[in-house]
């Protein structure tokens, strides 16, 4: 088993917060395409994802980054292989994950508790719901905002908002699918730093998928990079790398230079900024969504 009990957030009262391990087993992914055939995008993905650990998945796109966030959800399946979470498969949209977006998917006649509170596991008692709204209101910095509706906030709000949702289910795993993509580059940074506070009040297991190399460095105890060879075969584990240090990490460090090279390479992309005959997406500029 990979289970390892944490300390709960404050707020989350009675129920242990928990950061499973998840473990991808000779993965695939093939979807139908017209005439019967299938096309592959990701093939023999072996990895296993330590609890607590933050991961970054980079790759280029379309390359399947969110397949397997989706996989690994529940939210899709494998083709071939497995994927267990504590050691167990992961069931259709399996309750031990909760999932953000780039978008962040709030519904706008609702406040922003309101919709925070949309995250609370099924039978949460009526009281300790609003305890645990209350206090993660305040972790994301909300407050006096509690009762906006979303189209009064700005999209980071929303996007803290849209976190604080993902958290109050008490995620053993969170899973993030480019969640700071459309924010500026400043209130991006702020989402980073964020982020990095709820793990160390709550240290969830946490799969992210970004196209920001800087961004993962900054936040990954690990991140594996995806990648095909543009053939039929699909997507693979290209590279893993180990980022070191402990978080906040300093953004100018050589050591940290010197992977984003690695990584950049990996993408295909050159140091100088041109792109190698592959779609890939780094903040060096900024991507434009
Ligand atoms: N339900 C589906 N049916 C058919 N094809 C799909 C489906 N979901 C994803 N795909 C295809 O799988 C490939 C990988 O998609 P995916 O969204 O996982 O890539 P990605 O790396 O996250 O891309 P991006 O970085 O652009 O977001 C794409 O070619 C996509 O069209």
């Amino acid at each position: 088993m990979t289970t390892s009990t944490v300390a709960p957030i404050a707020g989350l009262g009675e129920v242990p917060n928990h950061a499973y391990g998840v473990r991808f087993d000779d993965l695939g992914r093939a979807f139908p395409v017209a005439g019967g055939e299938s096309r592959q995008v990701l093939r023999d993905v072996e990895l296993e994802v330590e609890p607590g650990e933050i991961l970054a998945i980079l790759g280029p796109s379309g390359c399947g980054k969110s397949t397997l966030l989706r996989i690994a959800g529940g939210l899709d399946a494998p083709t071939s292989g497995s994927v267990t979470i504590d050691g167990a498969p992961v069931a259709r949209y399996d309750a031990r994950c909760a999932v953000g977006f780039q978008e962040p998917r709030l519904l706008p006649w609702r406040s922003v508790a309101a919709n925070i509170a949309l995250g609370l596991p099924r039978g949460t008692a009526k009281a300790d719901g609003r305890e645990v709204v209350g206090r993660l209101i305040e972790l994301v910095g909300l407050a006096d905002f509690a009762d906006h509706r979303p189209r009064e906030i700005s999209g980071g709000m929303a996007q803290r908002t849209s976190l604080a949702r993902a958290l109050a289910r008490n995620p053993g795993v969170l899973l993030l699918d480019e969640p700071f993509g459309a924010l500026d580059a400043l209130t991006r940074l702020k989402m980073q730093d964020l982020l990095l506070d709820v793990h160390a009040a709550a240290p969830t297991t946490v799969l992210l998928v970004t196209h920001d190399v800087d961004e993962a460095l900054q936040l990954a105890d690990r991140i594996i990079l995806l990648g095909n060879d543009g053939g039929p075969q699909g997507a693979d584990i290209r590279q893993t790398v180990v980022v070191p240090g402990h978080r906040p990490r300093d953004r100018g460090s050589a050591e940290l230079a010197e992977l984003r090279g690695r990584l950049l390479d990996g993408l295909g992309i050159d140091r100088h900024g041109a792109t190698r005959g592959v779609e890939a997406t780094t903040t060096i500029p900024h991507y434009p969504y």
